[in-house]
């Protein structure tokens, strides 16, 4: 792997994944790491320790040609225009994408290595030349409830998410703290004051929330201090796009393209910042001991960590305002639900940047340089 070009790296996935190589030392693997850029060819690249070319043009297709690998974290749109004409002026190299453009296309695999890398062997054996990262909600849960999976346990699995402003990028993560902002503003004398109404401050904050002078240009409602129950577009079915994902992506990421597992619930945006947490109901083939489930929960990788199911270790563990910046996939509130005792009930945090996005893409480009 002699030559790795990476495009979108100044973006917010982009910026995590180098964040992430630096402290691993990929940079150490690589000979020759180049940095494209739609907007800044010419200038000068980011600091990675050693020394690196000027930044050269994303959409000059023979500058990109000569990469044995390319990441791309610029988006759906970039890699739409810039992928096909790649492939079709005879690129060969690896290509390694955030953007869900190829996710679902038959010649690629979705990487999340911990979970599926004998899929992504195989893949490799077999000559496949493009790897996706999933979406982060699809990749948080199977970090979770991995070990579920593994041990063929899983019926079906009803997820209910609370997605983080980072999921819709960095300009929705502003206007969340805007609005936060604006919320306080709205009734800060009367916050000042112990004496004041609880239910005029209330009635306020209501009335600055529903006022056009607002932020929502990005999120198209109110998002601190309320919540908006759909992400993305609609597909079929009354379904939103990232809940089409939770099937066809984990479904895909397991290699189970026979007999796929039922996968569905209601995608949520709440005001976390990067941390994406999920209530799940799951339906077990059969009544496995909580105990048990819980050790193939918590041994099914390196990050997952399993929280007994008690109040106060709860509230400080499986909280985004602990888990944000780190690899840590908390799993609590394992309990048998009223349902029956092959209903098993569960809640999943994980930082949407790192296991969601960038985490998979550094792990594969090692896989690749390892090979
Ligand atoms: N946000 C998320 O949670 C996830 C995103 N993804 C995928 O990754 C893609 C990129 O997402 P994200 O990182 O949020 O996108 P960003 O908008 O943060 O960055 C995308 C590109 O915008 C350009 N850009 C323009 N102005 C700036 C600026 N001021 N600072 C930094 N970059 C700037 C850069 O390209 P240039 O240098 O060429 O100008 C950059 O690479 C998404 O489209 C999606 O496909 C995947 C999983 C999760
Ligand atoms: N849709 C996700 C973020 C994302 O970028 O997903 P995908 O990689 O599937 O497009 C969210 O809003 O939280």
């Amino acid at each position: 792997m002699r030559r790795v070009g990476f495009v979108g790296w100044r973006g917010m996935v982009g910026s995590v994944l180098m964040q992430r190589m630096i402290e691993e030392r990929d940079f150490d693997l690589i000979d020759e790491p180049v940095f494209f850029t739609t907007s800044q060819a010419g200038k000068p690249g980011p600091d990675i320790g050693k020394d690196i070319p000027a930044l050269k043009d994303a959409r000059n297709i023979d500058e990109l040609a000569q990469m044995d690998a390319i990441i791309s974290c610029q988006g759906g749109d970039y890699t739409l225009e810039v992928y096909g004409k790649l492939r079709e002026a005879g690129w060969k190299g690896y290509w390694i994408d955030a953007a869900s453009t190829l996710r679902m296309d038959q010649d690629s695999i979705i990487i999340l290595d911990p979970v599926n890398l004998d899929v992504i062997e195989s893949g490799l054996s077999k000559g496949v030349k493009t790897y996706v990262g999933g979406n982060c909600t699809v990749s948080l849960m199977l970090m979770g409830l991995g070990g579920l999976f593994k041990e063929n346990l899983v019926e079906w699995v009803s997820s209910m998410t609370y997605q983080a402003a980072s999921g819709a990028g960095a300009q929705n993560m502003r206007e969340l703290i805007t609005q936060m902002g604006q919320v306080n503003a709205s009734v800060k004398s009367l916050l000042d004051n112990p004496a004041s109404a609880i239910l005029e401050i209330d009635r306020q904050v209501a009335q600055a929330m529903r006022s056009p002078e607002f932020a929502i240009d990005n999120f198209g409602a109110p998002l601190a201090g309320s919540l908006i129950p759909w992400i993305d577009k609609a597909v079929a079915d009354g379904q939103s796009k990232e809940e089409w994902k939770g099937f066809v992506e984990t479904n895909k990421i397991l290699g189970r393209s026979e007999n796929p597992i039922a996968i569905d619930g209601t995608c949520v945006r709440i005001g976390a910042m990067r941390c994406h947490s999920q209530g799940f109901t799951i339906k077990l083939k059969k009544d496995v001991p909580l105990d048990e489930i819980e050790s193939m929960i918590a041994s099914a990788n390196d990050w997952v960590k399993v929280v007994p199911n008690e109040r106060d270790i709860t509230v400080q563990e499986l909280s985004p305002t602990k888990v944000t910046g780190t690899l840590s996939i908390p799993v609590g509130r394992l309990r048998k639900m009223k349902m029956g005792p092959d209903y098993l009930n569960a809640f999943s945090v994980g930082d949407q940047l790192l296991w969601g996005a960038a985490e998979p893409l550094r792990r594969m480009l090692r896989i690749l340089i390892q090979a």
